[in-house]
């Protein structure tokens, strides 16, 4: 009996050793540079996602071995405008997505977001597109709806501003992205959150959740994650958004056919022919988290930058942009999308990498070969960072450099703030006009500095795929320009 223990403690041994051989010296990852730990084991990579530092970890891995690093056994990220041409938009959709974006469906359901197939993923998209089509959202109708909450919102900051002296400009932000999102989706039922404490609940149920951990559990131990559940584990149990999907079902089975003509949900019901009833909730309730954390943090980051000391002068002159030209479409004023688009560069939203398998015959990609379902990714964090010769003090946020000729073709193929290609941003345009229209409304008759009782953190803290401002608090004062 000792024998066969004796065998068997060999064998494992030797597997173990085989296993270290291989992932360190045969396997075809094994030349791709990174640290030994993540050509071993899995481990610390998921070690860095449980306390919220992927993002970070894989940016100082970048800093440290070049464009191409392995960060586990079987994952290899890239910070080059080719690996995002070939692994996000090769062949319409790019590489397929992995399980990761099992976390994302709702409702037991799938929807596009979720679909990690190229097949599914095109039959769900053409349902609905053209609803997020530019030429759609430029219509007077769908920006009259954006217009009418940027102008609620700063009816309600000025009236908090009179009444205390500051505002925390996160909870109307957020509240600005849910109501611009829902009245896209399910007008004239969308939510005023701004004003309606009833509606303000659902911004704060989705806003402030805590499920990072939880969520992590859920992707690497299905199984665990369930059972752990069952006792009330904090690692198991993400706090489920019920009013969100109360209001969201609300809308899809009982109020959808009075929904107005524009909505999604309308062209969503009008292709009953291919689209299953039980999809279309999944579906809502997607773009209505995707369209309110991505855009209420995007603007809070570039309002809290705009209002700090040192942007005082890029505060002032965007402003003269917007007095200047008050007949100007606000797409149409190059210094607010410079604004933008560099407050997207520092502050992505989505900063963290969108993994993707290697199609099932491998690829080589920046000169390395790469086997048939390894998961490779890009980040926007360090895609917009890395590369000094094309974002110069990367740090800082300088607007300017999106307005110079030179250089503008290289910035451009490194901005991944919405992805790219068929899976990139579908919301991109509907977020791009919100964030304008409210810049827009604010800062042609406010000044904004950071309230002298701000000490809350505005460093990014990540989530599952999207960041927030650590403290979810940011005090600003708005002063009246006269
Ligand atoms: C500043 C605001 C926004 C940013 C930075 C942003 C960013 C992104 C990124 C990076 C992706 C790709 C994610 C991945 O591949 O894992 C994505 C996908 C998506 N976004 Fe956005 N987003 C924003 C606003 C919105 C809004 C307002 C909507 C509203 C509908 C929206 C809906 C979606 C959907 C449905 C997808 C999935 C597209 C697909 O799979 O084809 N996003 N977004």
């Amino acid at each position: 009996m000792s024998i066969l223990y004796g065998l068997a403690a060999v064998a494992i041994f030797l597997r173990l050793l085989y296993a270290i051989y291989y992932r360190l010296v045969a396997s075809p990852l094994a030349k791709i540079p990174g640290p030994a730990v993540s050509k071993l084991i899995r481990l610390w990579l998921v070690y860095q996602e449980l306390t919220g530092r992927r993002r970070t970890y894989i940016h100082d891995l970048h800093k440290l071995y070049g464009e191409v690093v392995r960060i586990a056994p079987n994952e290899v990220s890239f910070a080059t405008g080719e690996a995002v041409k070939q692994i996000y938009s090769v062949g319409g959709s790019g590489y397929e997505k992995t399980e990761f974006y099992n976390l994302f469906m709702n409702f037991g359901a799938r929807n596009m977001f979720s679909t990690l197939t190229k097949g599914e993923h095109s039959e769900r998209k053409r349902r609905i597109a053209d609803r997020y089509a530019k030429t759609y959202v430029m219509q007077p109708n769908i920006l009259a709806g954006i217009r009418e909450r940027a102008v609620a919102f700063v009816a309600k900051v000025s009236q908090d501003y009179a009444a205390r002296g500051s505002v925390n400009v996160y909870v109307p932000l957020h509240c600005y992205a849910l109501d611009c999102i829902t009245h896209h989706l399910f007008h004239p039922y969308g939510t005023h959150s701004i004003e309606d404490p009833e509606d303000l609940k659902i911004m704060q149920e989705l806003s402030y959740h805590d499920s990072l951990k939880a969520r992590i559990v859920q992707y690497y131990l299905p199984r665990l994650h369930k059972l752990i559940g069952k006792v009330g584990n904090p690692f198991a149990s993400a706090k489920k958004p019920d009013l969100t999907a109360s209001y969201v079902l609300e809308n899809c089975n009982n109020r959808s056919a009075s929904v107005s003509d524009h909505t999604v949900l309308a062209k969503l019901r009008t292709r009953k022919d291919s689209v299953p009833a039980f999809e279309i909730p999944s579906e809502c309730m997607d773009h209505l988290a995707a369209g309110i954390d991505t855009t209420g943090d995007g603007l809070c980051f570039l309002m809290w930058q705009l209002s700090r000391r040192e942007s005082a002068h890029i505060q002032e002159k965007l402003r003269a942009e917007i007095q200047d030209n008050p007949q100007v479409p606000v797409d149409d004023l190059p210094y607010m999308e410079a604004v933008v688009k560099e407050g997207l560069r520092c502050y992505s939203p989505i900063p963290m990498s969108l993994p993707r398998y290697v199609p099932e015959e491998g690829r080589v990609l920046e000169g390395y070969y790469l086997p048939g379902k390894t998961i490779v990714s890009c980040q926007a964090w360090t895609l917009h960072q890395l590369d000094t010769k094309v974002f110069p003090d990367p740090e800082k946020f300088v607007p300017e450099r999106w307005l110079e000729e030179d250089g503008k073709e290289d910035r451009n193929r490194l901005f991944f703030a919405f992805a790219s290609g068929g899976r990139g941003c579908i919301g991109k345009n509907l977020a791009l006009m919100e964030m304008k229209i409210l810049l827009k409304e604010v800062y042609g008759s406010y000044r904004t500095v950071i309230a002298p009782e701000m000490t809350a953190s505005m460093e990014i803290s990540d989530q599952i795929i999207a960041s927030r401002p650590k403290g979810q608090v940011c005090l600003l004062r708005f002063e009246e320009i006269a």
